[in-house]
């Protein structure tokens, strides 16, 4: 069999950005996607808040204490910073810069105050999703049914779900998370569509070119 030509087109990594109230469904949409695209990566923050059962340091977050969090903020270790329910969450600059230095895709799971900044800085690799939840009842449900957070923490996430949602006309798109298998899926058919976006694929005006040179 011939040997094909490498691809004269490649690509630009992108920022996948999740966000949503808490207990809409964000963590799961991530870990789905993940299983089923080799191309991106998760973006790990780093939190102060207490490690919940079940999750593993340097997978669901990187656990530190707020005197190395601010360190990490002065020193501009992190791309973007946020307080959020109390406690303080970034997301390490060197890891998101190595995989998109690598030409992949990283996706984040992030507050609106993240993505606002990320915007800031890259609007243009940038490509957010707001996921919403069905319903507020299912939403405490989920919230509940997660069975890892005391009722006084759920109580002040239900508390600010209101503010985390109203920032969804800031988002480029936004689905509601009623099937979890659908989610997953709409948010594979969004990657696959902004990674073809023309800007995102360096090289395509030579090879266009040299497509209508030999015409
Ligand atoms: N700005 C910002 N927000 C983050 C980061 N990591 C997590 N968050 C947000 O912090 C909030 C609380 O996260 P978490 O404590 O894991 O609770 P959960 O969303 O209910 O699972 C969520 O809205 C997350 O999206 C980060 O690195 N930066
Ligand atoms: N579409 C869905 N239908 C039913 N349960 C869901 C759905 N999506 C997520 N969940 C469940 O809701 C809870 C909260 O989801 P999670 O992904 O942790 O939310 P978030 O990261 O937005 O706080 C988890 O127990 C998860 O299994």
């Amino acid at each position: 069999m011939a040997a094909t030509n490498p691809s004269p087109i490649h690509r630009r990594g992108l920022m996948l950005v999740l966000s949503s109230p808490s207990g809409a469904g964000k963590t799961t949409i991530a870990r789905g996607l993940l299983e089923r695209d080799a191309g991106i990566t998760m973006s790990v923050s780093v939190t102060t808040r207490q490690m919940r059962p079940g999750e593993v340091e340097g997978l669901d977050y990187y656990f530190i204490d707020q005197q190395r969090f601010d360190r990490m903020a002065e020193t501009g270790d992190l791309l973007e910073h946020a307080r959020v329910f109390g406690n303080c969450y970034g997301t390490p600059r060197v890891a998101v810069e190595d995989a998109l230095g690598a030409g992949r895709d990283v996706l984040f799971a992030i507050d609106w105050q993240g993505a606002q900044q990320l915007a800031q800085n890259a609007r243009d690799d940038l490509v957010s999703v707001f996921v919403l939840p069905p319903s507020v009842s299912e939403l405490e449900r989920r919230l509940r049914g997660r069975g890892q957070d005391s009722e006084e923490v759920i109580a002040n996430r239900m508390a600010k779900a209101s503010n985390e949602i109203s920032h969804w006309p800031e988002y480029d798109y936004v689905i509601v998370n009623s099937d979890v298998d659908e989610s997953i899926a709409a948010v594979e058919a969004i990657l696959h569509a902004e990674r073809l976006r023309r800007r995102r694929q360096i090289g395509l005006p030579e090879f266009v070119r040299s497509i209508q040179d030999t015409l």
